[in-house]
């Protein structure tokens, strides 16, 4: 039995995935939610046409302890909030995170964070470039599995894996859960540039020039480079800047378009930009393009603006 914390848009499509290998559990926060999902067997709210099998049990309320996997699909900035709340029926057991981005409230990643509520638990975390509406319907998609217990994540790479979903395995889970929190501030970026009509170029050049900004930051550290040059950092740069399927490059288009945007889509990159760059000024990290898309989503600054900002700076080596 696996369960998946969390009834968005991923973990339903988690769920949808690993019930062609095992029974789950899915945990919706609300009981009204898990009781529409029961008699529909559909998630209307976050993924409306897909079919729930019936191998999945939808479930609200408190936590069964157990030893069983748990994977926990909960925004970034309301991870720490859940982990206080369930901790004691989620530790001493595998738990993976499932979300990307870095806490505003501690500057932790979700593994850090999991680590601190349920040290009792080896924390791993699922990540790389997927929407979650691909994977619930079997298309291929590829992801990073990182834990730092080898034995776990070994375990926990063969439990996941579906016929419809690879992991990939590495130890190096400051790695994973960076390339996958910062793609997401760079697809701002992308959104924005494209929004404001300045063209496919200046948005290779913020792909290109983010990523290095992502390999810097990540490897001060302590991450390793292939993590960021694999799946869970350029794989999901790459599919996340040029998808309009992406809610942050859409938030981003939508600051450069000067529209409207539904506050409440999940845009993990606002929260994240912010605390990394509050992480990257206290170590002395050049983040030109984080600082760049933290005053764009403070509207402090316009895209055009932003842009000049960027082109300005001193010219350096490549
Ligand atoms: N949607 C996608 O295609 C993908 C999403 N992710 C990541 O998955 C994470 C979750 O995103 P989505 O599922 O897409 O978001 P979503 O907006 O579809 O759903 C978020 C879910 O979290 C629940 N939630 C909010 N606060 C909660 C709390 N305090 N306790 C328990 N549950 C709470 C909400 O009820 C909602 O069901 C994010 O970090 C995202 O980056 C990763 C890969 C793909
Ligand atoms: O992380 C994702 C794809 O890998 C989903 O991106 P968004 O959260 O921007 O929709």
């Amino acid at each position: 039995m696996i369960t998946v914390c969390g009834a968005g848009a991923f973990g339903t499509a988690l769920a949808v995935s690993l019930a062609k290998i095992a029974p789950v559990t899915l945990w919706a926060r609300d009981a009204g939610h898990a009781a529409e999902m029961r008699a529909t067997r559909e998630n209307a709210r976050r993924l409306p046409g897909i079919d729930l099998p019936e191998r999945i049990t939808l479930t609200s309320g408190p936590l069964a302890a157990g030893r069983q996997p748990c994977l926990l699909a909960i925004p970034m900035q309301k991870l720490g909030g859940f982990l206080e709340d369930f901790a004691a029926a989620l530790d001493n057991r595998p738990l993976v995170a499932c979300c990307k981005g870095v806490d505003l409230a501690t500057g932790l990643g979700p593994t850090a964070l999991i680590a601190q509520a349920c040290p009792g638990s080896n924390a791993a975390i699922l990540t790389g470039p997927s929407f979650a509406r691909d994977i619930a319907l079997g298309l291929p998609t590829a992801l990073t599995l990182a834990c730092a217990d080898e034995g776990t994540g070994k375990a926990l790479q063969s439990a996941l894996t579906t016929p419809n979903l690879r992991l990939y395995r590495t130890t190096d889970t400051t790695g994973a859960e960076l390339g996958g929190a910062l793609k997401n501030v760079i697809a701002i970026a992308c959104g924005a540039v494209i929004g404001a009509g300045l063209g496919e170029s200046a948005r290779a050049a913020l792909m290109t020039r983010g990523f290095a900004e992502m390999n810097r930051f990540a490897r001060a550290l302590g991450a390793h480079p292939d993590t960021l040059a694999g799946l869970s950092g350029f794989g999901d740069l790459a599919l996340t800047c040029t998808s309009d399927q992406s809610r942050n490059y859409r938030f981003g288009l939508s600051i450069g378009e000067g529209t409207g945007f539904d506050p409440a889509v999940t845009v993990e990159g606002a929260a994240t930009a912010h605390a990394v760059l509050a992480r990257a000024t206290a170590m002395k990290i050049d983040m030109p393009i984080t600082h760049a898309v933290t005053a764009l989503v403070n509207g402090e600054l316009r895209v055009d603006q932003a842009m000049d900002m960027l082109l300005s700076r001193p010219l350096k080596e490549e």
